[in-house]
């Protein structure tokens, strides 16, 4: 008689816990454009929206890119324990909201995190084994300055503070797990894809593996 195996979860393959995918990179070198292409494409990786205290930029909406937050509400927030990390990034907060998070993963729902080297390091200590961390560098600071410009959504004081501090954090590049070049779009979105796909696959996420594997090695009748 043939053995049931068991079912597979909603990427096709067999049950498995939710993963956290960070894309940081210094501001500029495109995490937020690699990050919307993923979660365009794929429907089983959900984003983690953060709390801010800085002004929406154009088109940005609240609660979609981030939930705008007075400094006050972001200050009770951090009091009462509710973000899974959170930083002080170019004089602004900002942070992770636990709620969304934990129970996903459980369920074999993936997250997609844009935040920086500190809640990196902050979520890594926490959830070492969800963790899977990608770094962008840009194809040169020349580059990094075009395209901070080019995306036209900052004043010329809030892009200085921006490339002042791109070599700081480029200095953390060794702190991640992958570090791609985003000089092309397409080629560096198909490499942060392959990672992800990847990472989905490692043994011990895949809940469903014992199982499975035990009823392949039932006797045939
Ligand atoms: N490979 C690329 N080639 C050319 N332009 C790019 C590339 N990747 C991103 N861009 C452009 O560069 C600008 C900055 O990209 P994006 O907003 O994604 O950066 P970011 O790393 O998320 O920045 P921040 O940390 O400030 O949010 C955007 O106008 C985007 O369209
Ligand atoms: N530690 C965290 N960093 C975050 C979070 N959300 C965003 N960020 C990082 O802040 C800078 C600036 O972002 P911007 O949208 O104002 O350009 C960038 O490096 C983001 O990755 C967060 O929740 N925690």
């Amino acid at each position: 008689m043939a053995h049931d195996a068991p079912s597979p979860d909603t990427t096709g393959t067999l049950a498995r816990r939710g993963l956290m995918f960070i894309l940081s990179s210094p501001s500029g070198a495109g995490k937020t454009t690699i990050a919307r292409m993923l979660l365009e494409g794929d429907p089983h990786i959900r984003n983690s929206v953060s709390c801010t205290t800085r002004a929406p930029r154009p088109g940005e909406v609240d609660g979609r890119d981030y939930h705008f937050v007075s400094h006050a509400q972001f200050d009770r927030m951090a009091e009462d324990g509710e973000f899974l990390e959170w930083a002080t990034v170019f004089g602004q907060s900002y942070g992770t909201p636990k709620a969304q998070v934990k129970a996903g993963l459980k369920e074999g729902v993936d997250y997609m995190f844009d935040i920086d080297w500190q809640g990196t390091q902050q979520l890594y200590q926490k959830l070492e084994r969800d963790v899977v961390r990608v770094f962008l560098l840009p194809p040169s600071i020349a580059e990094l300055r075009r395209r901070l410009t080019g995306r036209g959504t900052d004043t010329p004081e809030v892009i200085h503070g921006r490339m002042e501090r791109a070599r700081s954090e480029i200095s953390h590049w060794d702190g991640y797990d992958y570090v791609v070049v985003n000089d092309d779009i397409d080629r560096c979105f198909e490499q942060v894809q392959k990672i992800l796909h990847a990472e989905r696959l490692r043994r011990a996420r895949q809940t469903g593996l014992i199982g499975f594997v035990r009823e392949l090695m039932q006797p045939d009748d």
